[in-house]
């Protein structure tokens, strides 16, 4: 049996399999610049994050109705129960959406439509966190936050994602103050390809609660002190870092370097379908002791927003505490 864990960065977009674009693809009347499934699969060779991003949002072309976004979220968390999360938090891009014409409340009620079963078929409780495109200006994010309100009842969280260098977090300051303000929980990927100084603004101008990636912290060793003592959850992507090049090989991960610092790591799988593997995968890709894989998990757990639920996180931490006795 998997260690039991949560799934804290995890974008929905990124779980489309080949296999479920193709029968999307078909079901939508949607033709695919690729032969088969192998062919797309052939594609999946990427340089930096931008050649990733040109063909994860070139793919969602075929998501266009309630039931493929229920379709698409059904799969990951089948996928992601197999290999032990019990809890996931997930994001999604609603921009990428409204840019097609697909509205928020298709994206979101589809969405909704698989985590609201997702206890009772997977055993997995879930959350649902927005991200704004940074590339995008701010006044989109803020157009897309104000598209969100019907549905603040589905989401917890706000986040930020897509193209980082050359877009600082300052730049969302004013939406991620209305975010707060609506009662969303704030986190933002920072320090996967960008500076540690993104890090340091994600926490000091937009307030995040947890720094998705934070790779690039290891290069400022006062903000790592700084993440420490404060605890900061950053949640990591091993497998996805190696495909994007933000790491030569899984050998010179920084991951084990940063759990010795005393980070509170996580374990992630970011884009699942694109980057060779889910969550145990990722577990699985590091040279990891016993010991410290059950630092992660109890970590994830930890960093999970389940405020408004502790009897259940601390049910989470009994059943890793009980794992393998
Ligand atoms: N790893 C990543 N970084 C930034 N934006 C993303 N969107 C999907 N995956 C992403
Ligand atoms: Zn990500």
């Amino acid at each position: 049996m998997p260690l039991p864990k949560a799934e804290l960065h995890l974008h929905i977009e990124g779980t489309l399999e080949p296999e479920l674009a193709f029968e999307l693809a078909a079901r939508n009347g949607v033709t695919l610049p690729y032969a088969d499934t192998e062919d797309l699969r052939e594609a999946y060779r990427f340089d930096d994050l931008q050649s990733f991003l040109d063909l994860y949002y070139g793919l969602m072309a075929v998501l266009r109705t309630e039931r493929d976004f229920a379709d698409l979220a059904d799969a990951y968390l089948a996928r992601a129960a197999a290999q032990g999360v019990r809890h996931a938090e997930i994001f999604f891009d609603p921009q990428a959406h409204l840019a097609r014409g697909v509205s928020m409340g298709t994206v979101v009620e589809g969405l909704w439509r698989a985590l609201g079963d997702s206890e009772a078929r997977h055993g997995v409780s879930t959350r649902l966190i927005m991200c704004f495109l940074r590339d995008e200006s701010a006044e989109s994010a803020m157009d897309t936050l104000m598209a969100a309100k019907p549905h603040l009842d589905r989401i917890t969280g706000v986040g930020l994602d897509s193209a980082e260098v050359g877009h600082p977090p300052v730049k969302f300051r004013e939406v991620y103050e209305a975010a707060a303000a609506l009662g969303l929980r704030r986190v933002a990927h920072a320090g996967e390809e960008g500076p540690p100084e993104y890090i340091t603004e994600a926490l000091d101008v937009l307030g995040v609660e947890r720094v998705d990636h934070g790779l690039r912290c290891m290069e400022d060793p006062e903000l790592v002190a700084r993440l420490v003592r404060d605890r900061i959850p950053l949640t990591l992507c091993p497998l996805s870092n190696v495909r994007l090049r933000a790491v030569d090989a899984l050998a010179d991960h920084p991951l084990p370097a940063m759990l010795e610092a005393g980070l509170r790591c996580t374990v992630n799988s970011d884009d699942p379908a694109y980057f060779g593997g889910y969550i145990g995968d990722n577990f699985d890709a590091l040279p990891l002791t016993d010991e410290q894989q059950r630092e992660l998990a109890r970590n994830s757990f930890l960093a999970a927003f389940l405020e408004d639920d502790e009897e259940r996180r601390a049910a989470y931490l009994a059943e890793l505490d009980a794992y393998g006795t």
